[in-house]
């Protein structure tokens, strides 16, 4: 390196004419640059960051499905994607196997076949989830949803055995209570109405926060703070829209969705440390946190390496991080499957009678049965129910990954690093070849041997791969629950309006109209209707 130092300062140096020569050529451009006026430097800089934006995207776009040019530079698209619009979504799905957007400098790949999907989601060593800049910021950059490769795996593994059906049987008890305390308030509002049809909407959030939250923190968080968390949650979604202001300003969305998971996260704090107090007071879980605390606890008293290093321990922060990660992977995703389901079977009369049925033959005729995980496992209809609702209308209709590196997802395509790649749930799961007349609701598509229960390569309601959901058997079996209950102890009805199908996108999916509905007492056994 220094011998070309020496070399060419020498050579510059024996050769005056040289360095005559660069000053007269920079005096030149200074010069001719000076001629210009600062519209005519300006007009030339935009016009090269134009031109560089429009081949940027020409090179990444290669040869798959998009627009043509980026018709509004720079932005692209962006004014659109403040408002997502189901049918917009749907139009590009069916555009191409892969198509793209740039937004800003963002590039955005959408595949929209199941095979491609599945690829994606199985290709950890190119691809990790994608998160709003954001999101780090609210759920903390310590959080384990933001591990990637092997610390991913290992703390997945860690977490798998506190949603195991056997550990789930264990939070049903809980469950139930907060089932009846919602089915007694969705009573009283109707009769306050009238039983004139109202939005259920905002109820359907709240019973699911709570159904959660106590399957969650058992007993150790208070019914204040349950309320308080469901009513504030909706500022954590809206902060967390795909579109938002990175830097976290005083009073925007992104601050108070800051200040409401802080808040949440610090009562779980607490009741982290009052599970782990009870069970070394030697109490049987109850709850995901006591479970977690259980596994700790025997671990430190097993004689098994393995075991010492999965359930090490976790402190009262982490747990709380991890436990508001479950909250708002749940708290979207199922409440849109709480908003179609209840419009879906109440609009399907045959549906309800048959769920009805069910319920009562589960039970034996008996309704002090207990409902137990293998209780659930007989009501095949009512599960045949939940999963041709989630088929039907999936709560999430893509997930967004980040290319790590240069990424060859088909033969022709390879997706450039750095870009968002997004695998879509909906086009697999209404496949007309896997499942006949996919626009219509059959919940008998789903009876064991079927076609549609045999293609579990379709079924990507829930992802797959690494980053599979985590609750995947908790939504069926607490769904099943809830369904079970509420078709035996209440009779629900549900207004049909011209929106009622159509589909609103916030974060998940929901019915336009926000869903109007009135619950009435029921005997679950005569199968009077009282006001
Ligand atoms: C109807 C309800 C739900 C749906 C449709 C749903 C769907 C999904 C989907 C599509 C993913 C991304 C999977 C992937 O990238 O391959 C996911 C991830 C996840 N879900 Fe769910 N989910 C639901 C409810 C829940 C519930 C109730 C919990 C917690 C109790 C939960 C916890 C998680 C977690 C922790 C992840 C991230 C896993 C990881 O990164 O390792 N989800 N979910």
């Amino acid at each position: 390196m220094d011998t070309i130092i020496s070399n060419t300062t020498e050579f510059v140096n024996s050769n005056p004419t040289l360095i005559n020569n660069v000053e007269l050529q920079s005096t030149t451009i200074i010069q001719y640059l000076k001629s210009f006026s600062n519209w005519q430097i300006a007009l030339a800089f935009i016009i090269i960051i134009l031109t560089w934006d429009q081949i940027s995207y020409q090179m990444k776009k290669g040869s798959i499905v998009g627009p043509k040019f980026k018709w509004y530079p720079i932005i692209g698209p962006f004014l659109e994607s403040l408002d997502p619009k189901f049918e917009e979504y749907k139009a590009k799905w069916y555009s191409g196997d892969l198509s793209c957007v740039s937004i800003f400098h963002k590039f955005v790949i959408i595949s929209s076949t199941r095979d491609i999907s599945r690829k994606i989601f199985q290709s950890s060593k190119f691809v990790k989830p994608c998160v709003v800049d954001v999101a780090v910021k609210i759920l903390r950059p310590t959080n384990w949803v933001f591990l990637d490769g092997k610390p991913h795996i290992d703390y997945r593994k860690s977490l798998n055995g506190l949603f195991t059906k056997s550990a789930l049987a264990k939070y049903l008890p809980s469950q139930q209570k907060v089932m009846d305390k919602y089915l007694e308030k969705f009573i009283q509002l109707s009769k306050e109405n009238n039983y004139e049809p109202q939005i259920f909407f905002h109820e359907m959030r709240e019973i699911l926060c709570a159904l959660s939250l106590r399957a969650f923190c058992g007993d150790y968080i208070t019914e204040d703070q349950i309320r308080k968390i469901a009513d504030d949650y909706y500022l954590v979604t809206a902060a967390l829209e795909l579109v938002n202001f990175p830097i976290i300003i005083p009073y925007t969305k992104t601050w108070y969705g800051k200040r409401t998971a802080d808040n949440a996260m610090k009562i779980f704090e607490s009741c982290a440390q009052k599970s782990k107090d009870y069970i070394a007071a030697g109490g049987e879980p109850i709850c995901v946190m006591d479970a977690w605390c259980k596994l700790m606890h025997d671990a430190k008293n097993e004689n098994d390496e393995n075991s010492r290093i999965l359930h090490r321990d976790f402190s009262n922060k982490e747990i709380s991080e991890a436990i508001f990660t479950f909250l708002f992977a749940s708290q979207d995703a199922s409440s849109s499957l709480a908003c179609w389901l209840f419009q879906i079977v109440a609009d399907r009369p045959d549906v309800l009678q048959k769920i009805r049925e069910e319920q009562l033959a589960v039970r034996n005729n008996d309704l002090s049965t207990e409902i137990t995980i293998d209780l659930i496992d007989q009501m095949k209809y009512t599960n045949m129910v939940i999963k041709e609702t989630l088929r039907y209308r999936p709560p999430v209709l893509m997930v967004p990954y980040v290319v790590k590196e240069k990424f060859p997802v088909t033969p022709n395509y390879t997706a450039p690093k750095g870009s968002m790649l997004i695998p879509t749930l909906y086009p697999a799961l209404h496949d007309p070849e896997v499942y006949e007349n996919p626009d219509e609701f059959i919940p008998e598509r789903w009876v064991e041997g079927s076609k549609a229960s045999e293609a579990k390569k379709n079924w990507l309601v829930f992802g797959c791969g690494p980053h599979v959901c985590l609750g995947q058997t908790y939504v069926m079996i607490t769904f099943a629950a809830l369904l079970g209950k509420f078709a035996l102890y209440t009779d629900f009805e549900h207004k049909v309006t011209p929106l009622s199908e159509k589909i609103k996108v916030f974060a998940t999916i929901f019915p336009k109209d926000d869903l109007l509905m009135t619950f009435k007492r029921r005997d679950p056994l005569t199968g009077e209707v009282f006001e």
